[in-house]
């Protein structure tokens, strides 16, 4: 094995950079010539490409977004993009492709599988969590900690105001990043897909007036993840209002994905992006680079999107048996 490519794709997340900080340094350790692709697949379709060195990844450590940008790529669901793709990895002679992003770019990486004859390895990176074989994904822990940050910013204003919010928060098909951020800014309710496949506005009232009953006029926090009310948080405050509950919305939005990756996430990305080096050089193809009870490991790829991790049920019950007011 004498040269790799690398790209980030999908959703840009926190520690993208340290990972690939990680990566290229195990490279040169391993005298391993390492190509970025820019944009996600589209660099590799597109042949826009850099050579990486240890001088390029200095000092990005902290950064967040990504060196190589990310993006999303539609040709790489037709077989002609996917065959085209093939040939470019073949024509700069890369004997593997490394994708750090979410489930679904690893299910670009399972496509391309048939047509290029490299290895191809995965390393998790999405705020969103929702990969399985690993505990967690690069990015998570900071996209966190920015949610806390502006939920406790609301919790000021709702208790100066004695209001209820609505604080939505992203995760496209999942609710981990809801959870988390519910559970640690101790938030009255959460909403989200693992608790209800459809809401209960009713539910949702009788649960705030509950609350007034036993604590008077007090803040009152529904975190909600989004995706989960058609036209998303406002939509449910207006319709809330009209059942008597007056309520903010507050979209957190693309805040989360941006801003420099706390300690943990940094750690995890230079564990995972060194790990997966390791891994090609060794021979492993068709993983990814996960880490589970702090141990990093292989986990195949096949298997990233099969949705069988779990938000946390313990806490999940104790917010809504024990907290809840
Ligand atoms: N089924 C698929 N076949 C081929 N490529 C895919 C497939 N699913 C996703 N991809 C590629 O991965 C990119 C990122 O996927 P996306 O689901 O948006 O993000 P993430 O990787 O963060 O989950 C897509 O734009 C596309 O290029
Ligand atoms: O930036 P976009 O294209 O609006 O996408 C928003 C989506 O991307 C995410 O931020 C990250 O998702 P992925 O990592 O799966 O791409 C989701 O939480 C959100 O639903």
């Amino acid at each position: 094995m004498k040269r790799i490519g690398v790209l980030t794709s999908g959703g840009d997340a926190p520690g993208m950079n340290a990972c690939l900080r990680a990566l290229v340094l195990t490279a040169h350790a391993n005298e391993l010539e390492v190509i970025g692709f820019q944009r996600g697949f589209n660099g590799v379709l597109d042949q826009e490409y850099q050579t990486l060195s240890p001088y390029h990844v200095s000092g990005i450590i902290q950064d967040g977004g990504t060196l190589l940008k990310s993006a999303r790529c539609p040709a790489m669901h037709t077989e002609e993009g996917l065959k085209q793709a093939a040939a470019n990895l073949h024509d700069l002679e890369l004997d593997a492709l490394l994708v750090i992003g979410g489930d679904g770019s690893f299910r670009g990486v399972l496509e391309l599988a048939p047509y290029y004859q490299g290895k191809l390895l995965g390393i998790p990176g999405t705020i969103d969590n929702d990969v399985d074989g690993s505990d967690f994904s690069i990015g998570f822990a900071t996209a966190l900690d920015t949610a806390l940050d502006a939920i406790d910013k609301i919790r000021d204003t709702a208790d100066a105001f004695e209001r209820i919010f609505l604080v939505e928060v992203m995760g496209r098909h999942t609710g981990y990043l809801a959870v988390a951020a519910g559970i640690a800014a101790g938030a009255e309710q959460i909403i989200c897909p693992e608790l209800a496949s459809e809401l209960d506005l009713d539910k949702i009232a009788e649960h705030v007036e509950q609350a007034r009953k036993h604590r008077g006029n007090c803040s009152y926090i529904i975190v909600i993840a989004e995706t989960m009310y058609p036209g998303g948080a406002s939509a449910l405050a207006v319709d809330l209002e009209q059942r008597g509950i007056e309520c903010r919305a507050s979209i957190l939005g693309h805040i989360q994905r941006g801003g420099r990756p706390v300690g943990a996430d940094r750690i995890l990305a230079t564990k995972l992006g060194a790990y997966a080096v390791e891994q090609l050089v060794q021979g492993a193809h068709l993983m990814m680079a996960g880490e589970i009870n702090g141990k990093a490991g292989l986990y195949p790829l096949a298997l990233t999107g099969d949705k069988k991790k779990q938000v946390d049920s313990y806490l999940l019950r104790w917010q809504q048996q024990v907290a809840q007011y």
